[in-house]
Parts: C-alpha cells; structure tokens; sequence
C-alpha cells in the first residue's frame, strides 16, 4: 500500500525559510522533550530549582522576539504545515507531535504519546484522544480536497490508550454532502491496529464564502 506524507509537497521553499522552520522544529521537539522530562521528574529540590531558573531565563529571551497575536509567523508558507496549531504544529510544543499519511482508504498517523497527555495514571487523558482524532479526522477531509471546520465530534472510550505504546490512528471520509464531510476513525495499539480504542464521527463544514467566522 503506497503511502505519502500529507502536508508536504514537492515544492521549493526558499532556502532561508526551510532552516528557520527546521530551527523552529527543532525547538519545539526540545521543548516538548523538557515537558515530558518535567512531568516525570522525581528531582531532588536543588535539580527542581536550576531547571526553575534556567527555564525561566530561557522564556525570558525568547519572550523578547514575540510577534503580535494574530499576526502570520514569518515561517509560514501557504504550500507548507504551519508550525503552531496546538493540534499539530511541530513548533508548539503543546501539540502532540503529529505526522499523516495517505493510505488507500484515507489516512493514518502513527504517533507515541509522551508522559505530558496522560490523564488517568498510565492512560492518555480524553480530551487529548479527542484532539487527536479531530486532528486526524480534519486530515482525512482536507486531504480529500475538501477540510472545513469541525461542526461536532462525536467520541466513544471504549478502551485506555496508553502512554508511551506506539499508537495508530487511521481515519476515512463516511459521506459527503455539498458542503458537510463526514469522517470516521478510530485510535488503536499499532501492535492490534484493528481493534479501536476511541472511535470517533465527525463532521466538517466548510463555510459559506460570506461567513464571518471564515479566518482559516
Ligand atoms: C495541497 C494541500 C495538501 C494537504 C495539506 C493538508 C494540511 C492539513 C491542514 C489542516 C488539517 C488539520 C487542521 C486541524 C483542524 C481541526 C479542526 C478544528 O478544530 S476547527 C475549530 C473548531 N471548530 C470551529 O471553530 C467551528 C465553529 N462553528 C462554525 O464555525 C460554524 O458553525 C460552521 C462553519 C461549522 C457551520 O457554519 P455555517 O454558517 O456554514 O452553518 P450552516 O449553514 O447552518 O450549516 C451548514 C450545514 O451543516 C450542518 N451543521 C452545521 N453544524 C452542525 C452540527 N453541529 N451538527 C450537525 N449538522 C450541522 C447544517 O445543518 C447545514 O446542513 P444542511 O446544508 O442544512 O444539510
């Protein structure tokens, strides 16, 4: 089964913005690795207060280049991902790190939770599958040439979804309807990839041109 990253093109970008947003990348990677090392660390106080400081000095620098809100990032590339949607921007630190291919059916991301989204001990918080599967679902709709924005998503738990076990979340449209997209997917163990863990059913609306919420 042939399988292509969505979101990446065979397109040049120039040179100077593909090593800020690699840099950018690489931040967030950094970042994430030290909120995932923070929510597992046993640190005697002495460790606890020089990541304190440390951390606090390194916000403070990088708060001094802020861009207004609701200004584009200068890394942004109308052919490429942005880098900073919480759902999944590889510079967010916040966001789950999130990579979607096409399959036959529609598409699939493979992903490994890190101890910052677990929610009850051991098992992934559900609000963050729920993010998970909006993220995946809306993949499947736009890379269908067709996205929009979720109107609901409707989530079943049926089982606890690890923390640190590679998952796979697979997703495909159900239906379409002139403006509205029906997507389904589910999460599943990568090792049991058939058996969903949280299924979910949503559905994408893209808006009327004239519509004021349309900022997308
Ligand atoms: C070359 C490219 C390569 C590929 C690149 C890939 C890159 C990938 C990029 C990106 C992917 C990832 C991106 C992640 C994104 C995640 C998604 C989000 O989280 S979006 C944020 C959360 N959602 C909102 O903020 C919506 C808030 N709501 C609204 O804005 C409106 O309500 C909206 C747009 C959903 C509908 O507004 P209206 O004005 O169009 O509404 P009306 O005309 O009344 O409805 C249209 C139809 O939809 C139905 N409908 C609307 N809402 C419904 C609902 N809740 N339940 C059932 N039906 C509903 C209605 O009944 C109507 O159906 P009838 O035409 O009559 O058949």
């Amino acid at each position: 089964m042939g399988t292509e990253a969505v979101g990446t093109l065979a397109y040049d970008a120039p040179a100077a913005k593909v090593d800020r947003r690699r840099l950018i990348e690489q931040l967030g990677d950094a970042v994430r690795g030290l909120v995932a090392a923070t929510c597992a660390a046993e640190a005697p106080p002495e460790e606890l207060e020089r990541a304190i400081a440390g951390t606090r000095q390194l916000a403070e620098g990088l708060r001094g280049f802020a861009r207004p809100l609701g200004t584009a990032s200068s890394s942004e590339d109308p052919l490429l991902p942005h880098l900073y949607p919480a759902g999944h921007g590889a510079g967010n630190p916040v966001a789950p790190p999130v990579h979607v291919e096409a399959t036959e059916e529609g598409v699939r991301s493979r992903i490994t939770l890190g101890r910052q989204y677990e929610g009850p001990r051991g098992r992934t918080h559900g609000g963050i599958s729920a993010l998970l599967l909006d993220e995946v679902l809306a993949y499947a709709s736009t890379s269908a040439g067709r996205g929009g924005f979720t109107a609901y998503l409707n989530t079943s738990y049926h089982q606890a979804v690890p923390i640190q076990v590679p998952l796979e979340i697979r997703a495909r449209i159900d239906a379409e309807d002139g403006r509205k997209t029906t997507v389904k997917g589910f999460i599943a163990l990568e090792s049991d990839p058939e058996v969903p863990l949280v299924s979910a059913t949503a559905l994408f609306v893209i808006p009327r041109a004239d519509y004021e919420g349309n900022q997308k």
